[in-house]
């Protein structure tokens, strides 16, 4: 069931990055449901063929194989969205990750894949889609998904660091893009169930049990409870609010024992 009115999306185009798993899916999911036609990207064709696919079901879903880290394959995401739908409505930058390492055993390929990925590639995806969409529009959507980073991120420095330069990104060009009608949004999510856990071995999984213990609502968040955020921030609901992030975690950026990742590591 939901809050939001089923037309909230009636005639908007929405490209969600990472749309054929986990968080992003569900997103892509929600705006279908609210009457979005929606793109979705990702780097593995055959899983996001089949999410487009599935998705499909309720309402326009389209794909295109996309590493965010290479600019040319995001201009091609963006040609077909022109191609299909003629214009763009709301963005919304979810793909991302990271590995779980000790700062000083991050090797300069692994900081880089992860920098490359969450700052870089959000950064080309957003600028590109406002070239191409929303400056012409003069009007447009940003909403990226982020991490808690508040107290930084021991553990997965790399991922905090990234996520810390995509979060004063968007201060940046909400601010630059505002004369064209574009607001730009964060939502960062706290321990979220989602297939993005999966991807983790066993000592940290170990850790979601302390970290639901940690937590003050004593439970990870849902899916769904990050796809609701984004919707309002991808809305006229919340027209009035711009450079902001939202955070979803149940209050982990007050309180999180930063130090329980590190902690694994027993060094
Ligand atoms: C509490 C939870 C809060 C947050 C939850 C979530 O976000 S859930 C969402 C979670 N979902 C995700 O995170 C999914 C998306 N994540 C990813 O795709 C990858 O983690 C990525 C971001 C590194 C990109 O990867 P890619 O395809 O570009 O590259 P690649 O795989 O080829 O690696 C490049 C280099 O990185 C290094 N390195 C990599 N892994 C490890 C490791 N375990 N150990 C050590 N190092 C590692 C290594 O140097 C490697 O080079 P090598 O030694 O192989 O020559
Ligand atoms: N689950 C959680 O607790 C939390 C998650 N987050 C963030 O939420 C987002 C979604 O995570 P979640 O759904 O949990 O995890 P998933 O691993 O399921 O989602 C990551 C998605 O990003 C895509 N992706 C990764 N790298 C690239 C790339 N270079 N280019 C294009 N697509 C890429 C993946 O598809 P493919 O492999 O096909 O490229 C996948 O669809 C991520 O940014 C994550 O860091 C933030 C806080 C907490």
């Amino acid at each position: 069931m939901s809050y939001y009115a089923p037309d909230l999306f009636k005639d908007k185009v929405a490209l969600v990055t990472g749309g054929r798993s986990g968080i992003g899916y569900a997103i892509a999911e929600t705006l279908l449901q609210h009457g979005a036609k929606v793109c979705i990207c990702s780097r593995k064709e055959e899983p996001l063929a089949e999410a487009a696919r599935t998705l499909s079901k309720l309402g326009t879903c389209v794909y295109r194989p996309c590493d965010i880290r290479k600019s040319e394959e995001v201009e091609a995401v963006a040609d077909l969205i022109q191609e299909e739908f003629g214009r763009l409505d709301v963005l919304v930058n979810n793909a991302g990750g990271q590995f779980p390492s000790l700062a000083r055993h991050i090797n300069d390929k692994g900081w880089n894949a992860v920098i490359n990925t969450n700052l870089n590639g959000t950064f080309y995806v957003s600028r590109v889609m406002a070239e191409r969409f929303f400056i012409p529009q003069q009007a447009g959507n940003i909403v990226t998904i982020i991490v808690n980073m508040a107290s930084g991120f021991p553990g997965m420095a790399h991922t905090g660091a990234a996520r810390a330069g995509v979060e004063n990104l968007t201060k940046s060009i909400a601010q630059e893009w505002a004369r064209f009608n574009i607001r730009a949004n964060c939502v960062a999510p706290g321990t979220i169930i989602s297939s993005g856990l999966d991807t983790y071995a066993e000592p940290v999984r170990q850790l979601l049990d302390q970290l639901k213990e940690d937590n003050l609502m004593q439970r990870h968040g849902t899916m769904e409870e990050v796809a609701n955020a984004v919707l309002f921030l991808a809305s006229p609901l919340s027209s009035y609010t711009s450079g902001i992030t939202l955070q979803v975690d149940g209050l982990d950026h007050l309180h999180a024992n930063r130090m329980r990742l590190v902690n694994l590591f027993n060094e």
